[in-house]
């Protein structure tokens, strides 16, 4: 790109915040009163730990780099994408010259931005946004922080769409018609059929094998739902004018993680055969629209798991929403603390691994971690029955098709960040394509009073023996042990027939990172490993 315009800044002297008194009123980026309340909270809260058990890896900005700051930035007509205003389109190869602090455009989902000027804003440091300078950064960004609304923060620095690169045509082959370029899997849009028996009608939505569906389901009354489908990070919407009155809570809902089906099982008010089911319109929405999206739960149940955490289920104020996360898949639990929301992730934990009824379906349980010094565990910890929480819809980057190719899977987890494992295991053991030959869960702890579900994951070996959990105790008495390169290589072996050749891990920051480096070491590829991180 020759453009001069589109330079970066020549010097990478730290900003100083234009002396603007108040947000510009219009045209400028202003977060809502929630979001900015999240980002303020989530920015000053001091460090406490996910429900994926990762302690919040969140650097202190430097004065001056707010994100009250940044937003005066912003609407301080400052060029930040460095086109003066103008919508240019970007080639990968030329995404990738710009990889540098002083120069870092990234693309996220087909979008490419100038973060240069954002890097001293990043909570998350300028070390982790150069891991997704230079490149299209979707993944990576999705797995550390899907919820972040980046549309918003970056709306000043967009560049423009990412392009594929021009295909050479060498002067050999330029008569002959050049091969159809390599398309994109298409579009997963959820289609629609229904139904019905006498007493019940059946609302049924077909995504794809291993799509891996989510789903929020709300009630307006006795004849009116809204049925949102989450698949690959995209909200359907389907709003249903009913021909006649259902009764709510639906009877069952099931959800196909290998077929992919949804399957909304309603009672009818009145038994009878319905000519049709009534109509729906359909449309769709980014996640990013959600950002600002929590509903009222009420606490069910608290129960002491341990010394040091406890179970804690909800289900939605007036039973009027019914949500289903997909597999890999957290929520985010919402309290007003420190004078601004603070937001943690958790991962609901199957009702059976507590010793639950499955019943009532719209009830989400969890296993929380209580630590000291963090304040929505604290929170969450002296809560009673029939308190209130807010819960965000379901979040992630986790792509259980991924998975499908893969027989023989290794599991890392630490601490509680057992939780987004364990919501893998029966998607994993029950597949029927391509079955598993082997699921190897390696769970660290400090001490075996650390553990959980120990005796839930020795039930589900002798149920079968594909699946197997290894406990690793840093603080043993008699031998400690940690994630080390000799611990896993075992594994990777070449030649070993059922050497394993996909890993998920979930645990604290520097437990993935260790674990990451390790599996690099044993020449495990990037597209072999999945980190959820909370
Ligand atoms: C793709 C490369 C990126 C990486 C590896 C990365 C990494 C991180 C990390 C490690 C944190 C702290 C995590 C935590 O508190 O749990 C963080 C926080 C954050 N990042 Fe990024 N980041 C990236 C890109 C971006 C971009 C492009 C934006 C701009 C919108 C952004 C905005 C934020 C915000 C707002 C937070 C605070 C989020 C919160 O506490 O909820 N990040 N990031």
């Amino acid at each position: 790109m020759s453009d001069s315009s589109l330079k970066p800044p020549t010097s990478n002297a730290p900003l100083r915040p234009p002396q603007v008194k108040a947000l510009a009123s219009s045209g400028g980026l202003q977060l809502p009163q929630t979001a900015q309340q999240k980002l303020n909270s989530s920015a000053s809260s001091s460090a406490s730990g996910s429900a994926t058990g990762n302690p919040r890896n969140k650097c202190a900005l430097k004065p001056g780099y707010s994100l009250m700051n940044w937003i005066r930035l912003c609407n301080s007509g400052a060029d930040l994408s460095g086109t003066g205003g103008r919508v240019v389109p970007v080639t990968k190869n030329e995404l990738a010259l710009h990889n540098k602090v002083t120069d870092g455009w990234m693309a996220i989902r087909g979008r490419v931005f100038n973060v240069t000027r954002y890097m001293d804003f990043h909570p998350g440091g300028v070390d982790e946004l150069m891991r997704g300078v230079g490149r299209d950064a979707t993944k990576l960004f999705d797995e550390v922080h899907a919820w972040v609304n980046y549309p918003q923060l970056l709306g000043k620095c967009y560049i423009g769409p990412l392009k594929e690169n021009p295909v050479k045509v060498s002067k050999d082959t330029a008569d002959f018609p050049l091969p159809a370029p390599i398309s994109k899997p298409a579009e997963i849009v959820p289609r629609f059929d229904w139904i019905q028996k006498s007493s019940e009608l059946t609302l049924i939505f077909y995504t794809r094998s291993f799509a891996n569906p989510g789903l929020l389901l709300r009630r307006r009354n006795t004849k009116e739902l809204v049925v949102r489908v989450l698949v690959e990070h995209k909200w359907h919407v389907f709003d249903f004018q009913l021909k006649d009155k259902v009764e709510w809570l639906p009877k069952t809902v099931k959800i196909g993680a290998e077929t992919g089906k949804i399957e909304i099982v309603l009672g009818k008010e009145e038994s009878a055969p319905w000519t049709n089911y009534g109509s729906h319109t359909s449309s769709k929405l980014d996640s990013p629209t959600l950002e600002e999206e929590s509903y009222e739960y009420e606490v069910t149940r608290t129960k002491e798991f341990n010394d040091d955490s406890f179970e804690l289920s909800l289900q939605s104020n007036q039973r009027e929403v019914l949500m289903v996360p997909p597999v890999g898949y957290h929520v985010s639990l919402e309290a007003p603390l420190d004078g601004g929301v603070v937001q943690r992730s958790y991962t609901p934990v199957e009702s059976s691994l507590l010793g639950l009824e499955a019943n009532p379906p719209e009830g989400l349980h969890f296993l929380v971690k209580r630590y000291p010094n963090g304040p929505m565990s604290s929170h969450l910890h002296q809560l009673s029955v029939g308190s209130r929480v807010q819960l965000t819809p379901p979040r992630g980057g986790f792509l259980l098709s991924e998975l499908t190719g893969h027989r023989n899977i290794l599991l890392l987890a630490a601490g509680s960040g057992l939780t987004p494992i364990l919501s893998l295991l029966q998607p994993i053991l029950k597949r029927n394509t391509n079955r598993i030959e082997s699921l190897l869960l390696f769970y660290f702890n400090k001490t075996k009073e650390d553990i959980w579900l120990k005796e839930k994951l020795e039930e589900l070996h002798s149920q079968d023996e594909r699946f197997s959990c290894t406990h690793f105790l840093s603080q043993a008495e008699d031998q400690p042990q940690r994630i080390t390169t000799e611990l896993l290589a075992p594994l990777f072996q070449e030649k070993q027939p059922d050497r394993c050749t996909y890993v998920a891990i979930c645990g604290p920051s520097s437990f993935n990172t260790a674990a990451e480096d390790i599996l690099t070491e044993l020449k495990v590829k990037p597209n072999q490993i999945h980190v959820f991180r909370g």
